[in-house]
């Protein structure tokens, strides 16, 4: 029976809301298990950016990102936020190490093709290098990863953090039994996007198809599915989605809401 490795992705609302963040980190800090925290930080960005004279445009949820943007996206996600989570871990005992998909390797991509739309710099994952992040894990390091990666040509890409953590995950579910959990700002998937306590239990493709199809389920939280039952598909043993407050209790299975096949 292999080892349970927890790959917990928290999303750029909460890592704007420092209160809520710091809270997060102290129970990230006490998952007791090899664990990979991966960020999002799109929300920083946003204002960063809007401070540079740079508009945002999302499509489908992701960021087309100009050569401006991915130099925003570079600075933000690798530096400002990677660092000042890995500070907070560091500061609570945590041995954190921030990598870019660029460090050590760990994650290349290639450049979404244009199609119907030009998204820009943004990189569609090609190789999660496992046996590298193994490494870290293996030296008593935590991974804290930004949505950014590679690619062959020797440029910096803007990925989904999302897609991050599912690509991440699905690698390691090599070697270990992953449980992937999605932390954001609400209790789970809601069925009344208006109601927070709203929380479906468990959701499996045929239901979500439902919810999706009524509108219940829309914007952000459609990639985010679509990650999450990928990431189920490739062989990750659980996912959960879940406020950043609950991760503890989402690590048993008693919060949020998990994804099944
Ligand atoms: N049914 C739903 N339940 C919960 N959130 C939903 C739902 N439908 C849409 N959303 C939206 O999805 C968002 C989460 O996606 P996203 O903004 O990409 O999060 P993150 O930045 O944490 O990855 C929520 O903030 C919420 O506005
Ligand atoms: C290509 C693309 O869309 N990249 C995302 C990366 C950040 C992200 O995913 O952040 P959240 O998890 O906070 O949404 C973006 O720039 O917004």
């Amino acid at each position: 029976m292999s080892q349970t490795l927890y790959i917990v992705k928290i999303g750029g609302n909460v890592i704007d809301n420092p209160e809520v963040c710091s809270a997060f980190l102290n129970d990230f800090i006490k998952l007791n298990a090899p664990k990979i925290l991966v960020h999002g930080g799109g929300k920083v960005a946003t204002e960063i950016a809007a401070k540079l004279g740079i508009e945002t445009q999302m499509v489908e949820g992701r960021r087309i990102t100009d050569k401006a943007m991915l130099d925003v996206a570079t600075m933000v996600y690798g530096g400002l936020v990677n660092k000042n989570l890995v500070a907070q871990l560091q500061a609570g005992g945590c041995n954190a190490i921030g990598l870019t998909g660029a460090d050590g390797g760990i994650i290349r991509s290639v450049k979404r093709p244009v199609k119907a739309i030009d998204y820009g710099f943004v990189g569609d994952i090609e190789a999660v290098n496992d046996q590298q992040i193994n490494a870290l894990l293996y030296s008593s390091l935590i991974p804290v990863i930004a949505p950014l990666t590679y690619s062959s040509e020797g440029t910096m890409l803007n990925t989904n953090a999302d897609t991050m953590a599912s690509a991440t995950a699905v690698a390691m579910a090599k070697t270990y039994k992953v449980n992937l959990i999605y932390c954001f700002e609400k209790k789970g998937v809601l069925s009344n996007p208006d109601d927070d306590d709203a929380v479906i239990a468990s959701l499996n493709p045929e239901s979500y198809a439902n919810y999706k199809n009524s509108g219940a389920i829309n914007k952000g939280m459609i990639p985010k599915l679509d990650n999450a039952f990928a990431a189920l598909e490739a062989g990750v043993d659980q996912v959960t989605i879940c406020h950043a407050d609950d991760l503890l209790e989402a690590a048993i299975g008693s919060a949020g809401t998990v994804i099944t096949l």
